[in-house]
């Protein structure tokens, strides 16, 4: 199968108003049309695009626009269905099936064109629809003046598929006034077309608050396609024991028959929570930021360095959603202080203590941790953006 998108763009957009034809006027910062020409280019099937556009355009609105390469462009004419003639005739050779779409439909769906696609394996033309959910009225002079059955009713959409060398024919072979669309045409040579499920944000710009609504959608969509910002962090450290009456966990003086060793204050816990935010944020190691060679770093609180690197995730806008260590150790025992250390975490972070775990574990007295020659910690923490 190989497939040629055609695009109608020379209409001029009266209902729409504006100084230019809507199909060249602002959605989300880009001329609606460029829109529409991404959406079908973008389909894997779709090989080639004919844009069908008003010479009147040409010297305007069409030279500003950034024309994707290969686009192949065509005047049309004065009614839709001369458009999408004149589009025909521009589809290049090898092409198979042709899908005509509006230029004022920006918001077509890959699927959409998918179900088009498929149906169009069993059928000479397949197009997206909606059934009709509202009641139906006949109204005249401001008053109903009748009930319409709503049953077998749909509202029409575009990208419509068709064998190429079919739809040529049908539109060689129409003689009546201008069609509504090229299901019209076909239908009126006898080919079946098929409907597959449209899509309510495939809107058709018509009048002006479709911008807006078309805006909206637009946002939706890219909210949608939007991967969801987290990182993750993990960090690891060890120091050795030395003489002395206590160490410092986590922010909090545990009284111990031994010191940690170290060039700050040996904060083993809280040196591994800030490797975890720093490599969450991929800003390397304490080392990187507080090098050991300096000496005003000498026997510093480890506080300092956790509250630059929770610091740094604010500044690069993210929000430290859990922090959880895990201290590794015989002795001292961590549990009469890990509620304190958690509340000190918290505040030098200014996360909810809730965020915040600590806890402890044993090497079975196996290793250098098990033997007592030091504390090991480990730790994890999340981000995510704001
Ligand atoms: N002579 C025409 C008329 C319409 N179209 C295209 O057909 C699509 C659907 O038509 P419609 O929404 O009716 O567009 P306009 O004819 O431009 O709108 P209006 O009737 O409000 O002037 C649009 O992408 C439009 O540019 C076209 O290529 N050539
Ligand atoms: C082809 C079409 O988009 C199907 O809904 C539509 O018929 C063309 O626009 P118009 O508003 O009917 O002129």
């Amino acid at each position: 199968m190989s497939v040629t998108a055609l695009i109608v763009a020379a209409g001029r957009g009266t209902r729409a108003g504006g100084d230019i034809a809507k199909q060249y006027q602002l959605l989300e910062g880009e001329p609606v049309v460029l829109h529409t020409l991404r959406a079908l280019r973008a389909h894997p099937a779709v090989q080639a695009v004919v844009l069908v556009v008003h010479p009147a355009d040409r010297p305007g609105p069409l030279s500003r626009l950034p024309l994707p390469p290969g686009t192949i462009l065509v005047d049309g004419g004065a009614s839709r269905a001369a458009s999408v003639r004149a589009g025909l005739d521009a589809v290049p050779e090898g092409t198979s099936q042709v899908l005509i779409h509006d230029a004022a439909r920006p918001l077509v769906s890959p699927e959409v064109i998918d179900r088009v696609l498929v149906a169009l394996c069993n059928h000479a033309g397949a197009a997206p629809a909606l059934p009709v959910t509202d009641a139906l009225w006949r109204g005249s002079q401001g008053l109903v003046s009748g009930l319409q059955d709503r049953a077998g009713l749909w509202r029409a959409q575009t990208p419509q598929g068709f064998a190429l060398d079919r739809i040529r024919a049908a539109h060689a072979g129409w003689s009546g006034p201008p069609a509504a669309d090229d299901v019209e045409v076909a239908r009126a040579h006898g080919l079946d077309v098929a409907i597959v499920e449209g899509d309510d944000d495939n809107l058709k710009i018509t009048h002006p608050p479709d911008f807006a609504r078309a805006a909206a959608i637009l946002r939706r969509h890219r909210r949608d396609d939007q991967i969801m910002d987290i990182r993750t962090g993990t960090g690891y450290d060890v120091h050795a024991f030395a003489p002395g009456d206590h160490v410092m966990l986590c922010g909090i003086r545990v009284p111990h028959d031994r010191a940690l060793k170290g060039h700050s204050d040996a904060d083993v816990g809280m040196h591994a929570i800030t490797d975890a935010i720093y490599g969450a944020l991929a800003e390397g190691d304490i080392g990187r930021h507080f090098p050991p060679s300096d000496p005003q770093w000498k026997g510093a609180a480890s506080a300092i360095f956790l509250r630059h690197a929770a610091e740094l995730a604010g500044e690069r806008g993210y929000a430290i959603a859990n922090i959880d260590c895990t201290l590794i150790c015989e002795r001292p025992k961590i549990g009469p202080h890990a509620e304190a250390m958690r509340a000190e975490l918290a505040e030098i972070t200014g996360i909810e203590p809730a965020r915040i775990s600590v806890k402890a574990t044993t090497s079975e007295q196996l290793g250098f941790t098990g033997r007592e020659e030091g504390i090991a910690a480990m730790a994890s923490c999340l981000l995510v953006a704001r």
